[in-house]
């Protein structure tokens, strides 16, 4: 029997489409980190028979117990966890200059560093979190450390440096030579780890603190390197003003992003709440990805988020946590958020705006994928695809979910109510495994 081989025996829920959630009974085998095997239970039955399965570790789960694909989180800002839930009484600009860019800048201490990034990651793998797309700090070796740990933990990510090269009250920004030459040596250390897992990103932190020739710079550089980047667009009212008035040649906020040639299918914004039509449209049509970040834009009384709108108009979302802006740091928690504000958007005469638990569960995983480009890798359950997954224990022990002997008679299909379940009231004491890419990287023991 080798460690390597799994075959999770028992109920599989993965959403194929944001309208199509898949909910089986089988077998699911995984081999050297791939999924390679996918059949039925009676399959399961006829093939275990033959001696199929005898290298492989089985595990079998009991009725309340369901695997699902491995969170993705667009959005978020691993030096500003300390903060998490702090400072939640300012706007964005006062938020960011206040309690954000002090904390930021002391990650040039690489102890200190080290010590938060392996908290961070820690806490995202129990809570679900396979993949995470981070912001880290100004500082090259502080967010080099930010890399290791994602690698030390197993986890999957993009990490990516944050640039910046406008005054701030903080003195927290490079000069533009300096910052463009640490972005490229950032690059290259994180390729020279050689793990497939663990990708770099270009980060200009947003219009605020990037000038143009910067922002220019660091789109040659993620075309010479074939790499991602990710900023934030039009979160706040205030923002958007300032911009215009510092770019006044240009005509809205994505415009600016597009004269500096960042707008395109390897690019991801977050919060993107103030779009005009026009600007939606650009970002269709360019191919770039939202990162929707429902706790941190109402925390920071940013505004409330179209997705729905987005969605219809072709824009690729995905949901994200953007902590410390957000007050939690679990995608769990993000589907609700995203719940409740399309929910309160419909409530406010946005018709068709709410959008349901199955398609909270689609953004959280293979919407999730596809905003940061891995859909052919992880997000679903299918043959050749890695597998990121968790093991679902509806009924944990001191978990939050109680068993109640009966339910609404309307609710027919008992996996599915399982899952819904979780979705509304689960934590991380339900997810009982984690895996990414087929090693465990948690384990609650299980009934
Ligand atoms: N929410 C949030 N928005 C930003 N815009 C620029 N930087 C930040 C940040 O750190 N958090
Ligand atoms: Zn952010």
């Amino acid at each position: 029997m080798s460690e390597n081989n799994l075959l999770f025996v028992g109920t599989f829920a993965s959403a194929k489409s944001l309208n199509d959630l898949s909910i089986f009974g089988g077998y699911l085998a995984v081999e050297n980190g791939k999924i390679t095997r996918i059949g039925s239970a009676k399959d399961y039955e006829a093939e275990q028979k033959t001696g199929a399965f005898a290298n492989f570790k089985i595990i079998q789960l009991n009725e309340d117990q369901f695997v699902i694909p491995g969170f993705v989180d667009c959005h978020t800002h691993a030096p500003q966890f300390p903060n998490i839930g702090l400072g939640l009484d300012r706007p964005l600009l006062e938020w960011l200059a206040k309690y954000t860019f002090p904390l930021e800048s002391r990650y040039g201490d690489t102890n200190f560093a080290a010590k938060v990034y392996d908290t961070v990651v820690k806490r995202l793998l129990n809570n679900g979190t396979t993949t995470t797309c981070y912001f880290g700090s100004l500082h090259l070796n502080g967010t080099l450390e930010l890399a290791k740990s994602v690698a030390k933990h197993h986890q999957r990510a993009l990490v990516g440096k944050v640039s910046m090269n406008l005054k701030n009250e903080a003195g927290y920004y490079n000069e533009t030579a300096k910052e463009l030459a640490e972005v490229e040596t950032f690059i290259k250390n994180v390729l020279d780890m050689k793990n497939d897992l663990v990708q770099p990103v270009i980060t200009p932190r947003f219009a605020v603190s990037c000038d143009k020739e910067l922002m220019s710079g660091l789109a040659d550089i993620s075309d010479a390197y074939n790499c991602l980047i990710q900023s934030h667009i039009s979160e706040n009212q205030s923002e958007v003003e300032y911009v215009l008035q510092i770019f006044p040649q240009c005509k809205n906020y994505a415009d600016i992003y597009d004269n500096s040639r960042i707008l395109n299918n390897r690019c991801i914004m977050a919060h993107a709440i103030h779009l005009s039509d026009e600007e939606i449209k650009t970002l269709a049509e360019k191919g770039v990805s939202v990162a929707h970040c429902p706790a941190s834009n109402t925390r920071l009384k940013s505004g409330l988020c179209p997705v729905r709108k987005y969605i219809n108009n072709k824009l690729i979302v995905g949901l994200g946590t953007d902590v410390s802006g957000g007050d939690g740091s679990s995608i769990l928690e993000a589907m609700r958020r995203t719940m409740d504000v399309s929910m309160h958007l419909e409530l406010q005469g946005h018709e068709k705006a709410s959008l349901s638990w199955t398609e909270a569960f689609y953004l959280a995983t293979l919407g999730g994928a596809k905003a940061l480009r891995l859909e052919e890798k992880i997000g679903s359950f299918e043959v050749g695809k890695e597998f990121d997954a968790l093991v679902i224990d509806t009924y944990a022990q001191d978990g939050p979910i109680d068993k109640y002997e009966h339910s609404s008679a309307a609710i027919e299909d008992r996996a599915t109510s399982l899952l819904e379940k979780f979705i509304y009231l689960g934590d991380d004491r339900n997810i009982a495994q984690v895996y990414v890419n087929g090693r465990k990287v948690k384990n609650i023991t299980m009934k």
